[in-house]
């Protein structure tokens, strides 16, 4: 079994087991549930952004503990002050280390920076999940859904307010998820079904493949500023960065040296 399906089987469960505890309507009244999102898409194109969407990661199923010395709290509040455009928190545990904890405490940190709950959602309770975590922006995986559930998840985000960034890695999962509740497109460098890809190969080629009126994100194995001025070239507004910032001491003051260098 591929390494995302082990992970959609594990979420599945974790997510009925969930939804018995918390209705969605008890979900509805607690949290971030009422508070107005920020805008992604406004954020990556206005013309002093930085792109960057920096990620708070612990561990992955690739890399194993990346960093698990530095709290939510002050590596989200560096990746702010040095000019992030979104942070991305990863919620999920048993593979990522993430809790929605991390989530909530980023959130409270952070009240003026759009933020993406990073998880893979199957079901609409993680969407009102996120909603009331204090998302903006959610995570929808080509790779792990159809088009119909990512019509009707992406419908739902839409309706909340929340903004949907679709993930593909290849041109057929693309064309086959496109939608008009999708605005924000993002290339995984990384194929999810095997962790192999450590270059940016998969943007570079799906660049001209994404309609215009989508904003264009590169996601995963960015290593430099080199790389994001290469990007740029062909498109990208965003760039989502994890481990190259995480595997450090100083999360935020390594995003500040990839724009200096920029
Ligand atoms: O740490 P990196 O290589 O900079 O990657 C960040 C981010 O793109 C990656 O964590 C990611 C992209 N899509 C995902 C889906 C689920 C979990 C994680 C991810």
């Amino acid at each position: 079994m591929s390494i995302l399906a082990t992970i959609l089987e594990s979420k599945r469960k974790e997510v009925a087991e969930r939804k018995s505890r918390i209705s969605i309507h008890a979900l509805e009244k607690t949290g971030f549930f009422a508070r107005n999102c920020h805008s992604l898409s406004m954020s990556l194109t206005q013309p002093a952004s930085t792109g960057i969407i920096a990620e708070f990661k612990r561990k992955s199923p690739s890399k194993g503990v990346i960093n698990d010395r530095l709290t939510v709290k002050e590596v989200t509040q560096a990746y702010a002050s040095a000019g992030a455009a979104c942070l991305s928190v990863l919620t999920d545990t048993p593979f990522f280390g993430g809790t929605d904890q991390d989530f909530e405490e980023a959130r409270r940190a952070n009240p003026h920076t759009p933020m993406l709950r990073k998880d893979f959602m199957v079901d609409e309770y993680q969407i009102v999940e996120a909603k009331a975590m204090g998302a903006d922006v959610i995570l929808l995986i080509a790779a792990a859904l159809s088009p119909q559930e990512i019509k009707k998840l992406g419908s739902l985000a839409r309706s909340l307010g929340m903004e949907t960034l679709l993930e593909v890695h290849d041109e057929e999962e693309l064309s086959r998820s496109l939608g008009d509740y999708i605005s924000v497109v993002g290339v995984n460098n990384r194929n999810l079904k095997n962790f192999a890809e450590q270059n940016v190969e998969a943007s570079k080629r799906l660049a001209e493949k994404i309609p215009a009126t989508c904003i264009k994100v590169s996601e995963s194995c960015i290593s430099g500023p080199s790389i994001i001025q290469e990007l740029r070239g062909y498109g990208y507004k965003g760039f989502l960065i994890g481990e190259s910032f995480m595997k450090t001491d100083a999360p935020g003051k390594a995003l500040l040296d990839f724009l200096n260098q920029d």
